[in-house]
């Protein structure tokens, strides 16, 4: 007799924050599905209920919050043996009321430093990983002087923006330029470079991806991200053991005429269901960061529109 399809459960959590750089956690109650770990406060997702309002009730009867406002951060589809779980995990940007286990769970605000120390379900890692990722991955134009690129880096806001070193992953002055502003900064392909300058992630190219494969997973304690353009590119990050990716190109670009789009909904589908965090990269820009969560992208990616001094690219 063929097993009977697993149960599938739309679920919503909030990821709440403080002001303080806290996050509030409760932790799931030892009889439940995961029980005894930590998880973002939330719960099932009624049938046709739209997400912020399923957000807004679970919050309200797990920990007595009201008027929740909230915004997408990140959706993740991920089988445990038992159950198929679509979560869609959603950064809340105002509430009233103090939380409190409602139901007797313990609930707690976390320093966000202090998360990795927290048992979550396996379901939880790409979101562990975002959390601590810019929404904005920015690349210095290759077209600039040094002088130039280390100018622009000044006026990056490193909250909200990352830098990826594509062409100037050999250049010390422009890793240190990143270093003085406080900007987390990938370097391209060589995970030597990267621990030098301490960078915050290695990046790599479909080159560096098959030298990787080829010799070993780079020996670089930050965090690892591939160049992705298609499935086949994305299951090999997977094997290779990546935090996140990049995706493109989403639309046309000038820097790669030749690249066919692979529009909005072509990337949505090719990320489904991947535990890797994306970037959505080829002709966006930063006001395009709600289409790319609307579509599973965790950000954005690009050198037009992010950089500050690109008005003439
Ligand atoms: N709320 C929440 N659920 C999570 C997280 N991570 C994760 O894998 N889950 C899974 O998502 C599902 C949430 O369902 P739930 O049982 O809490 O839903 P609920 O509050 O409606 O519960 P009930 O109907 O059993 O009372 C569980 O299978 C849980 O293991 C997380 O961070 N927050």
């Amino acid at each position: 007799m063929p097993a009977a399809p697993l149960p599938e459960i739309v679920v919503v959590a909030g990821i709440i924050p403080d002001g303080d750089d806290r996050l509030c956690l409760s932790r799931r109650p030892e009889h439940k599905h995961q029980g005894g770990l930590w998880e973002f406060p939330g719960g099932k997702v009624e049938p046709g209920e739209p997400l912020e309002r399923a957000l807004a009730r679970e919050l309200h009867e797990e920990l007595g919050l009201e008027e929740v406002r909230s915004r997408p951060f990140l959706t993740v589809r991920h089988r445990y043996p038992d159950l198929h779980v679509t979560l869609h995990f959603r950064e809340v940007t105002a509430f009233t009321g103090e939380p409190h286990g409602r139901e007797g769970q313990p609930v707690e605000w976390v320093p966000r430093s202090g998360l990795s120390a927290r048992a979550f379900p396996a379901a939880n890692r790409p979101v562990a990983v975002a959390l601590q990722l810019p929404p904005e991955w920015v690349i210095p134009p290759e077209t600039l002087d040094e002088a130039q690129v280390i100018a622009g880096l000044s006026r990056l806001d490193p909250a909200r923006q990352g830098v990826y070193l594509r062409g100037w992953s050999d250049r010390p002055a422009v890793a240190a330029a990143c270093r003085a502003r406080g900007l987390r900064f990938w370097i391209r392909d060589d995970a030597g470079a990267a621990r030098r300058e301490g960078a915050f992630g290695l990046h790599l190219s479909g080159e560096g991806l098959t030298r990787a494969e080829r010799d070993g997973a780079p020996g670089f304690d930050g965090l690892l991200s591939v160049a992705c353009h298609d499935a086949a590119q994305i299951e090999r990050a997977m094997a290779l053991g990546a935090d996140m990716a990049t995706l493109s190109p989403v639309r046309a670009t000038p820097t790669h005429p030749e690249a066919v789009p692979l529009g909005w909904e072509g990337f949505a589908d090719l990320i489904a269901g991947n535990p890797l965090v994306f970037y959505a990269l080829g002709g966006v820009g930063p006001d395009d960061l709600t289409t790319a969560r609307a579509h599973g992208a965790y950000g954005v990616a690009g050198i037009r529109g992010f950089w500050p001094a690109c008005v003439d690219l």
